[in-house]
């Protein structure tokens, strides 16, 4: 049977993750020593806490079934063990019996970008934490001519071990790149994935077999590598999932039509949508924060909050990635994804349980809550060439892959709303830029004045200045800080503004895992919780379709701001109609 404990980091063991309902006295017991060994030492991600779980015990999910042996589909009823595709092929869905069974991942577009920076070292550094089966292995498969070595040693120059350095890395990276192998084939040629299917045969040598397919290609030949691989690769006794990257469409439309062909060979169980900004700590930590801590929920709505800030900036620039962002510019690339999910994390009701299915439900809903984003409520920008020195940084247009009079988006901000009881009127304002001056991704939530304050005169005339905020840091240097009013120590009564911190490299000092690290692993173990439902899809594009259609139709040119600034001056007066001054303003914010 499949048994199933939290992940890899310290927080995790706190049962936030997953539920521990129905968990055995046998269980709790092995969990309280695990948590006594770690918390004596603060050393918290040494050991990957899902892997000696897996033996003895079994998680189960609220409904009581084991974790993964049910799960819903997209019309929320209960699917069996075994579940028919359309085109009547069968896809077993169960986890049971994955102790002894064998995984076999498969990272298609193996020569690219992410691939490289991203996929590779995540296995690598999930396998050096212990946390993939102990039978596993790894196939790159892209056009791209290579041997098994070859591909090897490409990705040992992204390896890296923690800096808690263990000694037998190097070991362990041979050991990592032993069990890599690579297929060269098209992406649409069923053929090619037959011989890969023959491949993955060999080294699965018989046993049950799990295969999970990671899509790190261009989103055009998304349903080619679908198709070639669910009817010539899945696996026969074991069973098959899809990770599939971004983007997602283009618009409402595009979104749907990529459902629907997806779904014409995987069931929606089958199909895992990456966000990886859902895999980040802080992002992970959000609800943690929210429904573990009694100071935060009473003062969680419009009653005490006066506006949320959604922030993500990047100090480089399209750099080699412009003939894919010209066609979908940051509001696309950023804003209805990362940012959206970030906002639904933020602002949903208090779920059932931890169940990915009562999460994402609560996240619909407030997505469905909002209202669709207007022209006016929306200002873009892009950047353009400025020299600094000796030193000279190119203008959007000057990639050679991006078109001259090419108006998209590099930079913008937006104002949404959420029309339900708990934030009606609240602004929830949005900014993601690239070739900004610094690389930043925040959550500012702004309280509202204290009302009758007696200590007002000591504030001057800015009263905004003196509420409080709380800012949680999703990177870099994670943290969550709330900045106060306090007496400055002395006889006098004046007042400054300090911040209560919690810095995570002072407080955690294990290295943060990657996001994908924390996202592959959950699609292995057949958690969703993380990834996006196909409802969350539609709902995240109807609230920007209607936005991007206009930008397009209007050919509204965005304000230009030189690469490696604060951005275009368009922000202030859009957050000033709304009575906000953004939180990242100062040096000291
Ligand atoms: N790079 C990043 O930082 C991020 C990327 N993503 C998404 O992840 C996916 C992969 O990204 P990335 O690795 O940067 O992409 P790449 O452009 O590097 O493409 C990956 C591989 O796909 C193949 N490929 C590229 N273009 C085409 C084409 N037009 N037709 C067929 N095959 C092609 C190439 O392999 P070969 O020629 O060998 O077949 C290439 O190595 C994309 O969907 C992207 O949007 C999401 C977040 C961040
Ligand atoms: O999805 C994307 O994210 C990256 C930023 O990710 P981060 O984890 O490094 O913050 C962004 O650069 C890219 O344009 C976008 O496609």
């Amino acid at each position: 049977m499949a048994t199933y404990l939290s992940p890899c980091s310290s927080s995790s063991t706190s049962s936030t993750r997953s539920s521990f309902k129905n968990e055995t006295p046998q269980f709790s017991k092995f969990i309280t020593s695990l948590r006594e060994a770690h918390s004596s030492s603060r050393w918290v991600s040494q050991i990957c806490l899902r892997t000696p779980a897996r033996k003895h015990f079994q998680l189960k999910s609220s409904n009581g079934h084991p974790l993964n042996a049910v799960s819903f589909n997209d019309a929320g009823s209960p699917v069996g063990k075994e579940q028919t595709e359309p085109r009547g092929k069968v896809f077993p869905i169960s986890d049971s019996e994955n102790v002894e069974s064998k995984l076999s991942i498969t990272v298609v577009g193996a020569s690219g970008d992410l691939a490289k920076k991203k996929i590779f070292p995540a296995l690598f550094a999930l396998y050096y934490e212990d946390c993939l089966p102990e039978n596993f292995v790894v196939f790159g498969y892209a056009r791209t001519e290579m041997t098994d070595e070859e591909l090897r040693n490409v990705i040992s120059t992204t390896l890296t071990c923690r800096i808690d350095q263990r000694e037998n890395c190097e070991e362990k990276m041979d050991q990592f790149l032993k069990r890599c192998f690579y297929h060269a084939g098209q992406y649409n040629s069923e053929e090619h994935f037959a011989e890969l299917d023959r491949k993955l045969k060999e080294k699965e040598a018989g046993s049950k077999s799990n295969r999970l397919f990671y899509l790190s290609i261009p989103p055009n030949i998304f349903v080619d590598v679908v198709r070639c691989a669910s009817v010539r690769a899945s696996s026969a006794n074991g069973w098959t999932r899809v990770i599939v990257e971004k983007p997602f469409g283009r618009d409402s439309e595009s979104s749907a039509q990529l459902i629907k062909c997806l779904k014409h060979y995987l069931t929606e169980d089958q199909i895992f949508r990456i966000d990886h900004y859902l895999g980040k700590e802080l992002v992970e930590n959000l609800s943690v924060l929210r429904f573990s801590n009694l100071v935060f929920e009473p003062v969680w709505s419009r009653n005490y909050i006066r506006n949320v800030q959604l922030i993500f900036s990047e100090d480089f620039g399209t750099e080699g990635r412009g003939g894919y962002f010209d066609k979908y510019g940051i509001i696309r690339d950023i804003m209805q994804n990362h940012l959206l999910q970030i906002l639904a994390l933020f602002a949903m009701e208090t779920p059932v349980s931890l169940d990915a299915e009562d999460i994402r439900n609560e996240k619909v809903k407030v997505l469905r809550s909002m209202r669709p984003l207007l022209l006016e409520d929306v200002v873009v920008g892009q950047y353009k060439g400025h020299s600094k020195g000796s030193k000279s940084y190119p203008a959007y247009i000057d990639d050679p892959a991006v078109p001259k009079d090419s108006r998209t988006p590099t930079f913008a901000a937006a104002a949404l709303f959420i029309d339900n009881a708990r934030w009606d009127g609240v602004p929830f304002l949005m900014k993601a830029g690239k070739a900004l001056h610094t690389r930043r991704a925040e959550i500012r939530v702004q309280f509202r004045h204290v009302p009758g304050n007696l200590y007002k005169r000591n504030f001057g005339t800015d009263l905004d200045k003196a509420t409080n905020e709380l800012v949680l840091r999703v990177q870099p240097d994670e943290a969550i800080y709330l900045k106060i009013n306090n007496k400055v120590p002395g006889l006098g009564m004046r007042l400054d503004r300090s911040d209560l911190n919690l810095l995570y490299r002072s407080r955690y000092p294990a290295e943060i895992p990657d996001a994908y690290e924390r996202l592959l692993l959950d699609a292995i173990e057949g958690e969703r919780r993380l990834f996006i439902r196909s409802d969350e899809l539609d709902a995240a594009w109807a609230l920007f379709t209607p936005l991007l259609k206009q930008l397009d139709e209007k050919k509204i040119v965005p304000e230009l701001y030189p690469y490696g600034s604060r951005g275009p001056v368009g922000p202030h007066y859009l957050a000033a109609k709304h009575n906000v001054r953004w939180g990242d303003l100062g040096d000291d914010d």
